[in-house]
């Protein structure tokens, strides 16, 4: 038995599940953090490979990018494939002046503007939050590894360009709103939904209020940041 978009057979998926949006990724982080990593799907081109880190089995699947796509492949992983741990590894642009390109970012909320999730609440408005124990094994870790990281909530939109796009997040950022992406509410919503365990890592690519962007090599840096603590996690 596979899903719609995986094409995977039940057991070939880990419990532990990387989910970074860009299908890429899943593949760089199989071939340079995983082994004997075997690709499990290629429907779409949203790669999902799993193979094993420190001997512990683990996947990684790519996710694409906005929370329709996202929830697609949550909602395969966890009620077809029994994905029991579901770790987002992605990228943010940070709301905060003090937040530095390249540092990561440990999401313990997500607010959003997601029409699933204001339909599904019937127009009230769910908090959705981090699995507590995921949240603070991967804070021990990146005291551990000695990473700094900043933790709070995070905002979820599906809309990445705007017409005037500082000024869209001026009460966000009031309100203590760390980052913005595009899926890790919907990753926490369902994660709940369905009874499973959820973190989101987030790496910042670029600060939308001061404009600056990462280099290459810069994001290769705190990428490798970000994937060592969420390994820990498998
Ligand atoms: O780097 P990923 O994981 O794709 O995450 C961020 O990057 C994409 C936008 O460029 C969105 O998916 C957003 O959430
Ligand atoms: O969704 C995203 C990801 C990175 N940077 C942004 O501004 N938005």
């Amino acid at each position: 038995m596979s899903s719609i978009h995986i094409e995977a057979k039940v057991g070939d998926i880990a419990e532990t599940v990387l989910l970074p949006g860009d299908p890429l990724r899943a593949k760089h982080v199989a071939e340079t953090f995983l082994e004997d990593a075997v690709c499990y799907n290629t429907v779409r081109n949203m790669f999902g490979f799993t193979g094993y880190y420190k001997g512990k089995k683990v996947s990684v699947q790519g996710t694409g990018m906005g929370m329709g796509s996202a929830a697609i492949y949550i909602h395969e992983l966890i009620n077809t494939y029994n994905a029991k741990n579901l770790i987002r590894v992605g990228t943010c642009g940070a709301i905060q002046k003090e937040i530095n390109l390249g540092q990561v970012l440990l999401a313990m909320s997500a607010s959003g503007d997601s029409d699933a999730n204001n339909l599904y609440f019937e127009g009230m408005h769910y908090a959705a939050t981090a699995d507590f124990d995921l949240l603070l094994k991967a804070y021990k870790a990146a005291q551990r590894l000695n990473i700094k990281t900043y933790k709070g909530s995070v905002f979820s939109t599906n809309t990445f360009y705007d017409d005037d796009i500082q000024n869209r997040w001026k009460k966000w950022q009031k309100h203590g709103i760390l980052g913005v992406e595009m899926e890790t509410q919907m990753l926490f919503t369902l994660a709940k939904r369905f009874g499973v365990k959820a973190l989101s890592i987030l790496t910042v690519s670029d600060n939308i209020i001061t404009g600056e962007a990462t280099s290459s090599k810069e994001r290769e840096q705190s990428f490798n940041d970000m994937m060592k603590i969420a390994l820990e996690l498998a």
